[in-house]
């Protein structure tokens, strides 16, 4: 593994596909230009709308976020994770799987990922979802991408951060960077994102990598923004505000060797 630079997306996407592959490309080429190597995209970065409107578009926006990624990753050179968006179900035309796809420079697959933990909570502002009404649950762990350059990383998504049992698979397979592209609620996010995202780094010694959505997506549909990029010590190296824009920040191999010996948590589990 060699030190690189990485890119949280942070974007405010809406129901517009289209135009949200036009933002999403301006922001990939900006981090490219910063020199980001390993980039990832929000939770519904192609579509951002309601849970209707986005199962009735759920095919196009399958097909077309998948194309997008592939032939971004090549022609920037970059690998590019695309953060959650609808694949449809086969048997099951009314629901998709959130899916979180990592693509290669060649424009090659290398991990996808079906979020497990849906998010059906009624928020205490009064807001209420819905996720299962339209998401089939993965049933499977996620995966590890190898990678000799870019360490080994992990697959997550958005309400998957509360359920620290998921990054503890991950990190005992030998997890370095974990990804975790969020599209969290304005009212959760104020006191719980960064608090989760800095306990799953500290808790496993890896970086954080977190991707998110920001601002006011649709109707009363807020999002609390703060893509960052968090060191295996728990420090935040960088944090995008509320603006769109992108968090980059350094996933250095000499750091990671440096708080695992500092701090050797994982060598002292006595259960599991
Ligand atoms: O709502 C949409 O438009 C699309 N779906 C999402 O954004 C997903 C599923 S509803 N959001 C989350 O998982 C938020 C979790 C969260 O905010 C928390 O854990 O506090």
């Amino acid at each position: 593994m060699k030190s690189y630079l990485a890119a949280a997306i942070q974007m405010s996407s809406k129901p517009d596909l289209e135009n949200n592959l036009v933002e999403a490309e301006e922001l990939i080429e900006l981090a490219v230009r910063r020199g980001a190597e390993l980039i990832g995209l929000p939770e519904n970065f192609a579509f951002m709308g309601k849970e209707a409107d986005k199962a009735n578009q759920a095919s196009e926006i399958a097909l077309k976020a998948e194309k997008f990624l592939k032939r971004m990753a090549q022609r920037f050179q970059v690998t590019l994770l695309g953060g959650g968006f609808p694949v449809p179900v086969n048997d099951e035309p009314q629901k998709a799987y959130n899916t979180a796809l990592l693509v290669a420079p060649s424009g090659q697959e290398l991990a996808r990922y079906r979020k497990v933990h849906l998010f059906d909570v009624n928020v205490p502002d009064g807001n209420t979802y819905q996720e299962s009404s339209t998401v089939m649950a993965g049933t499977e762990l996620p995966p590890l991408y190898v990678s000799d350059i870019y360490g080994k990383i992990g697959l997550s998504i958005c309400y998957d951060v509360r359920f620290p049992e998921l990054y503890r698979h991950l990190s005992d397979k030998g997890a370095d960077v974990l990804f975790v592209p969020a599209a969290f609620t304005a009212y959760t996010g104020k006191d719980h994102w960064k608090v989760l995202l800095q306990a799953r780094a500290i808790e496993n010694t890896c970086y954080i990598i977190a991707p998110a959505q920001t601002g006011n997506n649709y109707e009363r549909r807020y999002t609390h923004g703060h893509a960052m990029i968090i060191d295996p010590w728990g420090v935040i190296l960088a944090d995008a505000g509320e603006q769109t824009g992108i968090a980059i920040a350094e996933i250095n191999a000499s750091r990671l060797e440096q708080v695992r010996r500092q701090m050797p948590s994982l060598q002292h589990r006595v259960f599991g």
